[in-house]
């Protein structure tokens, strides 16, 4: 699914009022319609208080009201006291008018605010997308009331307040702090960043019927990875595929200690398909890997405990490396090694070949095009220095991307993958019972094995990263967020396999 700056969105809505076509006055009619039947069955019976803006999403707010009030609930607008409502909106105040039993406070001081119990439900259609700054004045003191009422708010679109992109300058004191939001088709770029959950609570798209073909044409540099991407993306088998077709694939991994890692990556690897694996391991702990992974191969290292060479790369058809394999000096020089005789072999780096690299910053230029780096914040961190917020989060990953020539993967709740020329993927899967010891490592192996088959690498990091959110929801199905392991991950990548095909 493509995710589109709220300016786009803009552009999708007059395209569809033109070309569907319909009055705008009823596409708004039938986003509130829908938004209203999402509401109905969760909301039943409870007192509801709308808080509406001059805008369109003011005008949302005012039709779900009508709805609301119509369907018997108990209903009070506070309407933002303003002298230029939008045309629909104003047409909107005009329909409530005539329904009987309609409250509409024009809100100008805290005095003129109603009473409200535990049991109410806030609607908050102050601003949409058409926010373009930081809110003041009664704006603001709206969304700090509503913020400190203590019940349950459900954000029209956007919690009001937050842009849809670029939240760097925004006062966080004047943006909603929804319960859950209900969004128009789209998700908004700043959903994704983590930062910004507590202003969206649980959020949800709600299907208006925006016109498909200008959704096809526009184009954008963001993508919600969802089942039709991943589909799209996954090569199929033919009948006359063998082992020797399907990929061999080099995992260095582990160090004394630290063998878990290897043997997660390691079968993660088998389970998303590779043909052939073979495990570069430390010479103690080659009966670690015979014993827990079968199918794999192992090539033994000279050192009993850490990476210090590798074998001929030419052999291979992807190469991973960086599951627990360590920080130590032979560890680094093996990797440098491997940087310098890598050619253009696909190539995933995770964990701490990541700290290797940020460490030893010649190595940067080292990476070869296209390779896959996998960190988790802190990883990142390493490799980028801080950042002050989420979104300049993304514009490091984009530089750095663009500057290496590299793919990265920011792994956490919508694990983003950041392509060199500044496209990005947010994934859709994935739970936070995910946030356990091994599970970047089953990711690792998992992509190693797309790279392994000849997928392109942006096309690996993508489809691994959703399979894997998606093995995760199918364990926790199961084990619950708790006691999901990355064991339990490995072993749901079989259906989440069968069920994005
Ligand atoms: N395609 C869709 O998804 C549909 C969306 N709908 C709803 O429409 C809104 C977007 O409506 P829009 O009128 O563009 O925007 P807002 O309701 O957010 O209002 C913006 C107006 O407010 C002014 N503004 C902007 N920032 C501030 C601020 N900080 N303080 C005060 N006022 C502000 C701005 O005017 P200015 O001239 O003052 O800049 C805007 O006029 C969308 O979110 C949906 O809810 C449709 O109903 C259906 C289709
Ligand atoms: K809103």
């Amino acid at each position: 699914m493509k995710i589109f700056p709220v300016k786009s969105i803009a552009e999708i809505d007059q395209y569809t009022i033109e070309n569907e076509p319909i009055l705008s006055i009823n596409l708004m009619e039938r986003a509130s319609r829908r938004l209203f039947d999402v509401l109905d069955p969760i909301y039943r019976n409870r007192p509801f208080v709308v808080v509406a803006g001059a805008g369109n999403n003011g005008g949302d707010a005012l039709a779900l009201s009508r709805m609301l009030l119509l369907a018997g609930y108990d209903t009070t607008i506070v309407l933002l006291k303003s002298d230029c409502l939008s045309t629909d909106t104003a047409l909107n105040l005009e329909r409530l008018k005539h329904i009987r039993q309609s409250k509409v406070i024009l809100y100008q001081s805290v005095e003129d605010l109603p009473s409200i119990t535990s049991n109410h439900v806030i609607v908050d259609g102050l601003f949409g997308s058409g926010l373009n700054r930081p809110l003041e004045g009664k704006a603001l003191e709206l969304v700090q009331w509503m913020n400190e009422l203590n019940v349950e708010i459900v954000s029209i679109d956007i919690p009001s307040g937050l842009m849809g992109e670029d939240n760097s300058g925004n006062n966080p004191e004047g943006i909603v702090k929804a319960r859950r939001t209900f969004t128009f088709q789209f998700p908004k770029l700043s959903f994704l960043f983590p930062e910004n959950h507590k202003y969206t609570g649980q959020w949800e798209i709600i299907d208006i019927g925006l016109h498909p073909e200008k959704i096809s044409e526009i184009t954008t540099s963001w993508y919600f990875i969802d089942r039709d991407i991943c589909r799209n993306l996954l090569p199929q088998r033919s009948c006359f595929d063998h082992k020797g077709t399907m990929g061999h694939t080099l995992l260095i991994a582990g160090s004394y200690g630290k063998m878990g890692a290897a043997v997660l990556s390691a079968r993660a690897c088998l389970k998303s398909g590779t043909g052939l694996l073979t495990v570069q391991v430390p010479h103690d702990t080659c009966q670690i890997m015979h014993a827990a992974v079968p199918e794999a191969m192992v090539n033994i290292d000279r050192s009993d405990l850490m990476f210090t060479e590798f074998p001929n790369l030419s052999t291979f058809s992807a190469i991973g490396v960086g599951p627990g394999i360590g920080i130590r000096s032979n560890a680094v020089k093996a990797l440098d090694a491997l940087l310098d005789s890598i050619g253009d072999r696909p190539l995933i780096l995770d964990a701490d070949a990541i700290n290797i690299i940020a460490q030893n910053p010649h190595m940067k230029e080292k990476l070869p095009p296209g390779a896959i780096l996998t960190p988790h914040p802190g990883e990142f961190k390493r490799l980028v220095g801080e950042w002050d917020n989420d979104f300049e989060r993304l514009e490091k990953a984009k530089e750095f991307a663009a500057q290496h020539k590299v793919i990265l993967v920011l792994k956490g709740a919508y694990t983003t993958v950041v392509l060199p020329s500044g496209v990005c993927y947010f994934n859709s899967t994935g739970n936070p019972g995910m946030a356990t010891a091994g599970s970047g490592d089953v990711l690792t192996g998992i992509i190693l094995a797309m790279l392994g088959r000849k997928m392109d690498a942006w096309k690996a990091a993508v489809a691994g990263v959703y399979i894997h959110g998606l093995a995760g929801d199918i364990a926790c199905e199961t084990e619950g967020e708790e006691a999901l392991i990355a064991s339990d991950i490995i072993s749901s990548l079989g259906k989440a396999f069968i069920n994005t095909k």
